[in-house]
């Protein structure tokens, strides 16, 4: 039997669910009835030994102080003082017992000193004590039978809430579930609020000997009096369940995305898109771990769900090189390793966002909801004005997901950030983001407030405000108290579960080498069966990433993925209605020579002696070649540091390099980027 629940016999005298495995034990100890039946009648015979005792007591005592004038005085005053010292014992129980205590103190007493001074059997002594005894024993066994299924709980809660400070808070009819309890409670009104109740969880659970996170309080949102106190007491999160596959191959995003389990056995699951029926938003994730807490499975889990739903694509940045990610990767849409490239990631979901807003809005879709995923085929969805059925294909739901992100996000800068975040719902765009160490340090507070949801692992005490809001913590969460001692400890806040979960601990399922064929199983399913992506968001992904973004292959047709396919498309465009020029641009000849600038074509700085320094339209023609390999090789995010070794090559300064960037970025070659010195190269290739 473990030693929690030794504890919740204790604890929890007054519940019979609690009560009855230890009460089937205790029955099974006795080998026979006359046993069972002695068994069950122990804990009513103190009361009858206490009579049969009294009567032992005035008969002893009046063998000793038969009419003795100083012994009355002495056992009436001693008699007095009993009752007196139970009454005043009895304050801190509740008032009827302590009535009770006292009554049967002062009778008992009574009666011994009247027997110890006339004789038991003197006048109505012996009948009283045939009458009273049994009475007073009786009276206890009833109270003790009642006890059992005090609804209130009155009795034994008292003591304990007083113990924390909430003598005059009512504990209503207990919910008992096998390791739940679950009780309301009702505070004096005027003097308590249910601050006063979260203050005391700690208490409460020192009170129980139980851990902090085994006692959780949930405030009535409808009063300040009111709410429900729930107590756990066994960690049945303490056994490790590895993670075996994903829980809904081929289902749709919109269904939930099971990530492990809460500490009732129930399952943990969060949803990315909105559902308007159900009047839930999408939304954004921050998974939030110290190092060590489980962060990297919690994410396996959330992404192994995400790629196993058939209308989905995923963007994701890793900078850690995909070393926990690499099973997976042949599933993801877009793979980028942090640095440039995920730069120009970022850059492309600032840019698919309102494109994606535009089609969904064109073919009368609020925001995305699985139809939107399939061809359009309905006429209540068509983008035609005529209102006939368009045939459009259909949209997935995008995620975008960003590990150890700190860095990203501060380049990026808040404003930009916090306005994707708000934009991207709208557009069936949700954003992961994890980070390495959950702090402000690491991510300002409007882009924390930026990611409404939240997948809270253990953490240093002092980074739990960052990773839950007040009222989770105050309810009774605290990863804190996890670190890295409890991997995939949880805490999931998001909208689609309930209030009342948020301050419950759930766990994810573990990772290991024996997931890794599973997950590669995962992958080559993504391939054959999972969604590419549509020509609105490749199209809007090739116009500022260009050949950075191919788009996952089409096991199908592996020579054409998403972003091939729109290059070519486009190419073909141009074909029939020639090169595409900004209408503005039209005066420009793309052959003629640049203006100089003030900087002008100093004088190279380096190796004058070795070699020829080019002249300056030689010059500018290394530097448009220099762009042009820059973005063939997929690297769309430049800047002066990018140059130097170049710089050494071609005899040519910084200076000259930064005066150039500036210019084709006049030109719309390059276009400036949050970041000061770095800039986006605008794609101008076809794919090769
Ligand atoms: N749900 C889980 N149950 C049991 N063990 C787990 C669980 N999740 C992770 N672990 C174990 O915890 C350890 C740390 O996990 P992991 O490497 O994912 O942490 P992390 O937060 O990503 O750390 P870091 O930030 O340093 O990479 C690993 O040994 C892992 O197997």
């Amino acid at each position: 039997m473990s030693r929690n629940n030794r504890r919740s016999r204790s604890d929890f005298p007054d519940n019979a669910t609690v009560m009855s495995p230890y009460t089937l034990a205790d029955q099974g100890s006795g080998g026979s009835i006359g046993a069972y039946l002695l068994n069950r009648a122990k804990p009513h015979l103190p009361p009858w030994l206490g009579v049969g005792a009294a009567g032992l007591a005035g008969a002893l005592g009046n063998w000793r102080w038969d009419e003795s004038a100083a012994a009355g005085v002495g056992l009436t005053l001693a008699s007095v003082a009993l009752s007196g010292a139970t009454w005043w014992i009895g304050r801190s129980t509740s008032t009827q017992r302590r009535l009770h205590s006292a009554i049967t103190v002062a009778s008992g007493s009574a009666w011994v000193t009247a027997a110890c001074l006339a004789g038991p059997m003197a006048g109505p002594l012996d009948d009283l004590y045939l009458m009273g005894g049994p009475v007073l024993a009786l009276s206890w066994n009833v109270r003790m039978l009642l006890r059992t299924s005090d609804p209130s709980g009155e009795s034994g809660d008292k003591g304990l809430l007083e113990k924390v400070g909430l003598a005059r808070a009512q504990i209503g009819a207990a919910k008992v579930e096998p390791n739940r309890v679950t009780a309301p409670v009702a505070l004096e009104p005027g003097e308590q609020t249910n601050e006063d109740v979260t203050k005391s969880l700690a208490r409460l659970a020192s009170a129980l000997d139980l851990p902090r996170n085994a006692v959780r309080y949930t405030p009535d949102p409808g009063s300040e009096r009111r709410g429900e106190l729930v107590i756990v007491p066994e960690d049945m999160l303490s056994e490790v369940v590895e993670w075996e596959g994903p829980s809904n191959v081929g289902g749709s995003i919109a269904q939930p995305l099971v990530i492990g389990r809460y500490d009732d056995g129930a399952p943990l699951v969060i949803w990315l898109p909105g559902d308007p029926e159900a009047g839930r938003n999408g939304t954004h994730v921050l998974v939030a771990g110290g190092t060590g807490s489980g962060k990297g499975d919690a994410a396996l889990n959330l992404l192994t769900e995400v790629v196993s739903r058939r209308d989905v694509i995923v963007w994701f940045s890793d900078p850690k090189m995909y070393q926990d990610f690499a099973p997976l990767r042949p599933a993801l849409d877009w793979a980028a390793e942090g640095g440039a490239s995920t730069e120009i990631m970022v850059a492309a979901v600032e840019a698919v966002i309102p494109a994606r807003t535009r089609w969904l809005g064109a073919h009368g879709y609020r925001q995305w909801v699985p139809e939107a995923a399939e061809t359009q085929n309905s006429a209540e969805h068509t983008c035609r004005t005529d209102g006939t059925v368009c045939g459009c294909e259909g949209m997935p739901f995008l995620v975008t997901w960003f590990e150890e992100a700190a860095n990203t996000l501060r380049a990026l800068g808040d404003d930009a950030f916090t306005g994707i975040a708000q934009e991207a719902r709208s557009a069936g765009v949700s954003l992961i983001v994890s980070l390495q160490r959950p702090s402000y340090d690491q991510m300002s507070t409007s882009t924390r407030a930026s990611l409404p949801s939240v997948l809270a692992l253990g953490c240093d005490p002092r980074d739990e405000g960052f990773s839950l809001p007040d009222e989770v913590l105050a309810a009774g969460a605290h990863p804190g108290a996890w670190g890295n001692r409890r991997p995939g400890y949880c805490y999931a806040v998001s909208p689609g579960i309930p209030e009342d979960r948020y301050a419950s601990p759930g766990r994810t399922r573990r990772f290991t080498h024996r997931a890794v064929p599973v997950m590669e199983m995962l992958a080559t399913w993504s391939q054959r069966n999972g969604a590419l992506a549509d020509p609105i968001t490749a199209g809007a992904a090739v116009s500022i990433a260009g050949t950075a973004y191919t788009g996952r292959p089409d096991e199908n047709d592996p020579s054409e993925p998403a972003g091939l396919r729109v290059v070519q498309e486009e190419d073909a465009m141009d074909d029939q209605n020639g090169p595409r020029v900004d209408p503005e641009d039209a005066h420009i000849d793309p052959e003629a020579d640049l203006p100089e600038t003030e900087e002008g074509d100093d004088a190279p700085i380096f190796g004058q002696d070795s070699g020829r320094k080019p002249t300056p339209q030689e010059a500018r023609e290394l530097f448009a070649r220099a762009l042009t390999e820059f973005e063939q090789s997929g690297q769309m995010i430049v800047g002066p540091v990018d140059f130097l070794e170049w710089c050494d090559r071609n005899q040519l300064s910084r200076p000259w390099v930064s005066a150039r960037l500036k210019e084709a970025a006049i030109d719309g070659r390059l276009e400036a980027t949050n970041t000061t010195g770095r800039w986006r190269i605008v794609p101008a290739l076809t794919a090769a």
